[in-house]
């Protein structure tokens, strides 16, 4: 099984580019940055990296964020995840971007989005990996600042092709950013939505019905409510799963206790993802080997999980169906 996972060919729908950014990197451009970091060594920030709840993670990887200043920092943690991603036959990526974490350090809307879509373009060029932008506004601040970053996005428009929500979950629902995802649609953004990772169920009723949302990111919690799974299913929303990140942030307790495997049985369109493999201990290939040994999944399962991540993908008919065609090689 091993060796089939890493020969599979994937998208990749679930990824913080922020949350790629591995320590060795991090110290490299705080040294360029002339940054102080709160630790003294790599083994330092990866015993920090101790998490009880996604608060807990955030509070550090919001910080972490400080070390990427220049449009070659941003160009840097973009080309070495994709490196990394090509290692795991990742043949498309769809990744997310955060730019308030750092127009609210003062770096320009321009200086992130340039140096991520150069990278994504050598990606393409060099690794043979397309690739989608998707810029997520931060749940934790208001849909006024969401609004004022949707405006910033507009010139760019042709770079990203959705945007998504997500940061802290609880207590800042879809409905607070309705009327922002409204504005979206109207200039053209698809939508998707983190909802139902920590949050109740109803979040993700209100990230399909308020916000319109083709994909929900985690979507886990579906499962405590039986209607709600069945309108999933019926609809084929994909659902962005990532196992690892799960259980690093204690939704759940261990890889075996994971709804994945229920999920796909019960017919949902279920994807597996990284979120933000340098602090959730793997890549997409170390996520797709926990769940397929964790949860004893079938040959027949890991293929469906990697086809129902090209049909979730946001590329055209064309790409989808070569994509689909290297699947059937394998
Ligand atoms: N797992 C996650 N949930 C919500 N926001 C995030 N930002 C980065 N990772 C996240
Ligand atoms: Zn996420």
């Amino acid at each position: 099984m091993d060796d089939l996972i890493r020969r599979l060919p994937k998208a990749e729908l679930h990824l913080h580019i922020e949350g790629s950014l591995e320590p060795e990197l991090m110290f490299e451009l705080a040294g360029r940055n002339g940054i102080a970091l709160p630790y003294n060594s790599v083994d330092d920030v990866k015993a920090a990296y101790q998490f009880t709840n996604l608060q807990s993670f955030l509070d550090i990887y919001y910080q972490a964020a400080a070390v990427l200043q220049t449009e070659q920092d941003f160009f840097d943690l973009t080309w070495a995840y994709l490196k990394r991603a090509a290692e795991d036959n990742v043949r498309h990526a769809e990744i997310f971007f955060d730019p308030q974490t750092h127009t609210a350090r003062g770096i320009d809307f321009e200086t992130v989005l340039e140096g991520i879509t150069s990278a994504l373009q050598a990606g393409e060029r060099e690794l043979g990996i397309s690739s989608r932008l998707i810029m997520c506004f931060l749940r934790h601040l208001s849909a006024k600042e969401a609004m004022t970053t949707l405006q910033q996005a507009l010139p760019h428009r042709q770079q990203i092709v959705a945007v998504g929500l997500d940061s802290s979950e609880v207590g800042h629902p879809p409905s607070k950013f309705r009327e922002v995802f409204d504005e979206a649609r109207r200039q053209g953004f698809l939508t998707v939505a983190h909802a139902g990772e920590e949050g109740p169920p109803e979040y993700i009723r209100e990230a399909l019905d308020l916000l319109h949302a083709a994909r929900i990111d985690h979507g886990v919690r579906c499962m405590e409510n039986a209607d709600l799974v069945s309108r999933l299913r019926d609809e084929q929303i994909p659902l962005t799963v990532c196992p690892l990140s799960n259980v690093r942030l204690c939704v759940f307790e261990r890889i075996e206790d994971h709804p994945l495997r229920r999920m796909l049985e019960a017919g949902l369109c279920v994807t597996v993802n990284s979120d933000d493999p340098a602090y959730f201990g793997g890549y997409i290939g170390e996520n797709f080997a926990a769940v397929t040994r964790g949860l004893e999944l079938s040959r027949e399962q890991v293929l469906q999980l990697a086809r129902n991540s090209f049909a979730a993908a946001f590329v055209d008919e064309k790409r989808k169906a070569e994509l689909i065609a290297e699947l059937e090689g394998v």
